[in-house]
């Protein structure tokens, strides 16, 4: 359930914004064009994949927006004193809130709402990212942080990446509905009901188009 249920809410939401942001999706078809163009061996490669720095930006802003772990709780064994002096008594219960987080003003401005990966990019460089923002788990904790954080956050980044690029390049995915999905916070968060939505593969000229902007 780790790897399968969070990275499957991750994609369904991120198809979801390209389809409301189509300008984000056109920056991420132009660095695909970029960086593995038509070759199907570079889509398995490791290093390839690590060099779509625009897409990484587009998955974390994404789980900014909406955490396949939304919330996540603790039990103190002990009484205990945490960090900033709040007292914890044995079997209190301590819970961080990644959505709420993900939603706050004074950790992300007064765009907070908005889905705009180009806030992770520290560094450009000839008109590419150089660099992403090393942003501190503590103030993104949608994997968790310190000594219990998520044991397969790379591979996780590796194999959305992977997934996304293997659809967005052979097809353009856009929602039935126009209404607003509903977020579920469960153990693992969801999208209400799932995202049914129409295929159309891209014709060559699309594909050409992605190519011929990068
Ligand atoms: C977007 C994808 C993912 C998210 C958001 C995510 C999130 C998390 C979170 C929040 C925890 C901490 C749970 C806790 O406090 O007890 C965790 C733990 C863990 N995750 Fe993930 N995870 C993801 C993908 C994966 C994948 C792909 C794997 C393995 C293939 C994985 C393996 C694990 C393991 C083994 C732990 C337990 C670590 C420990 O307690 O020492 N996760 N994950």
């Amino acid at each position: 359930m780790a790897g399968r249920d969070t990275t499957s809410a991750v994609m369904t939401w991120l198809f979801y914004l390209f389809s409301r942001y189509s300008d984000v999706e056109h920056e991420v078809l132009k660095e695909l064009g970029f960086v593995i163009g038509d070759s199907d061996e570079k889509l398995s490669q490791y290093e390839i994949l690590k060099e779509l720095r625009f897409l990484k930006a587009c998955i974390c802003e994404s789980m900014r927006l909406y955490p396949p772990v939304a919330w996540d709780s603790k039990h103190a064994i002990a009484d205990d004193v945490l960090p900033d002096g709040v007292s914890v008594r044995a079997g209190d219960r301590v819970t961080y809130f990644p959505y709420g987080m993900g939603r706050m003003e004074n950790l992300w401005g007064n765009d907070r709402f908005d889905f705009k990966p180009d806030r992770w990019i520290s560094e450009m460089e000839q008109g590419r990212i150089k660099t992403l923002k090393n942003i501190c788990p503590y103030k993104f904790p949608v994997f968790q942080a310190g000594q219990r954080v998520c044991l397969g956050k790379e591979l996780a980044f590796i194999q959305m990446k992977y997934i996304v690029v293997s659809i967005l390049k052979r097809f353009k995915i856009r929602p039935v509905s126009s209404d607003r999905p509903v977020f579920v916070p469960l153990l693992t968060a969801h999208m209400a009901g799932g995202l049914k939505v129409f295929v159309q593969e891209r014709r060559d000229c699309s594909r050409t188009e992605y190519r011929s902007t990068a």
